[in-house]
């Protein structure tokens, strides 16, 4: 028999999409999606990638039809709630989270009204996509309440008398001033996520699993982290050690006709802002490099 190809479950078009397919990229799966193909085969590894609706993403993993999925933990609970609800197999298991598609379920109403906590929403309704997460979350208030089921046009639901409230994903919050409403409550803070079938895999598609994985974590790990080049006085070493964030112990090396300065290489595990590059300045800190780190391991 021929060993099954992996097969993961990605977003086919929308705000997940080029960011999942940057990072499988990133993890070296050669890939050509640019066709409309809902199944494309990775060239240089046996896996396929399958572009789909987000919604469709978790249920497909929970029923073992594809072996990982990425998908926004939103949809991803919203479906695990539903399914739990409907006594549907909801199982799956969370290999990370990722670095991207960060936003916020959260209740919003008119920004005019007096908000007094979830209690002013008592025998109101709620426009949205996320019945299940909004149940959960009223439930836990013990505020009585109806739903709207609306899968677009959520934030017009107020202004056109569909619903006295949303609740609706926020992410710069420029969706809801736009329409004239106020973020009340986050009932839910998500991001993308990579997750796993709990049908048990076939050994090498386990150690394919395990291998990408540790790429990912490489891929997202390289891109938090920054290589930082600088001459600093001996003086104030110490001091511009500590403002590194995150760095293991640099590397000190002499500069060529100089005893008072030397130069230091470090890996930084978090951005480095101007603020403490101008605090660096501030130590006589000069020849400030942050550069970008392609790949990590290890
Ligand atoms: N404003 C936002 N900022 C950041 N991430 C967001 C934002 N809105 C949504 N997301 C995340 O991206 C996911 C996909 O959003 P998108 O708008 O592409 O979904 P969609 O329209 O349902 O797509 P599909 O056609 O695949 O069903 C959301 O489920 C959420 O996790
Ligand atoms: O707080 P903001 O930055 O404004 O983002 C929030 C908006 O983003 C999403 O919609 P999207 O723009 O993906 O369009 P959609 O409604 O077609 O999904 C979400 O449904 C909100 O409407
Ligand atoms: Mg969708």
């Amino acid at each position: 028999m021929t060993q099954q190809r992996l097969r993961i479950a990605i977003q086919k078009s929308g705000r997940l999409a080029d960011e999942c397919q940057t990072l499988l990229k990133g993890a070296g799966l050669k890939l050509n999606l640019r066709d409309q193909r809902l199944l494309s085969h990775c060239q240089n590894l046996p896996i396929d990638i399958l572009r789909v609706r987000d919604d469709d993403i978790p249920g497909l993993v929970m029923d073992g039809v594809v072996d990982l999925g990425i998908v926004g933990e939103n949809v991803l609970e919203e479906e695990r709630l539903e399914r739990e609800a409907m006594n549907r197999p909801c199982e799956f298991t969370t290999l990370r989270r990722l670095d991207f598609g960060g936003c916020r379920l959260s209740l919003a109403v008119d920004k005019d009204l007096a908000w007094d906590g979830p209690t002013t929403l008592a025998g109101k309704r709620i426009a949205t996509s996320y019945p299940y997460l909004l149940a959960s979350y009223m439930k836990k208030t013990g505020v009585p309440f109806s739903d709207c089921m609306l899968k677009g046009s959520v934030e017009v639901a107020p202004r056109a008398g569909l619903a006295d409230a949303i609740c609706d994903l926020v992410s710069t919050g420029a969706t809801l001033e736009a329409n004239g409403l106020k973020e009340t409550e986050v009932i839910f803070r998500s991001k993308a996520t990579l997750i796993q079938t709990a049908s048990p895999l076939s050994a090498t598609n386990q150690e394919l699993v395990d291998k990408l994985l540790t790429r990912i974590n490489g891929v997202i790990q390289a891109r938090e982290s920054k290589y930082i080049m600088l001459h600093a006085p001996k003086a104030t070493l110490d001091q511009v050690v500590a403002l590194l964030p995150g760095a293991e112990n640099p590397t000190i090396l002499p500069l060529a006709q100089d005893s008072e300065r030397v130069a230091l290489h470090a890996v930084s595990s978090e951005t480095l802002f101007w603020e403490t590059m101008e605090q660096l300045k501030a130590l006589g800190a000069s020849s400030i490099l942050v550069l970008p780190i392609e790949k990590m391991l290890g």
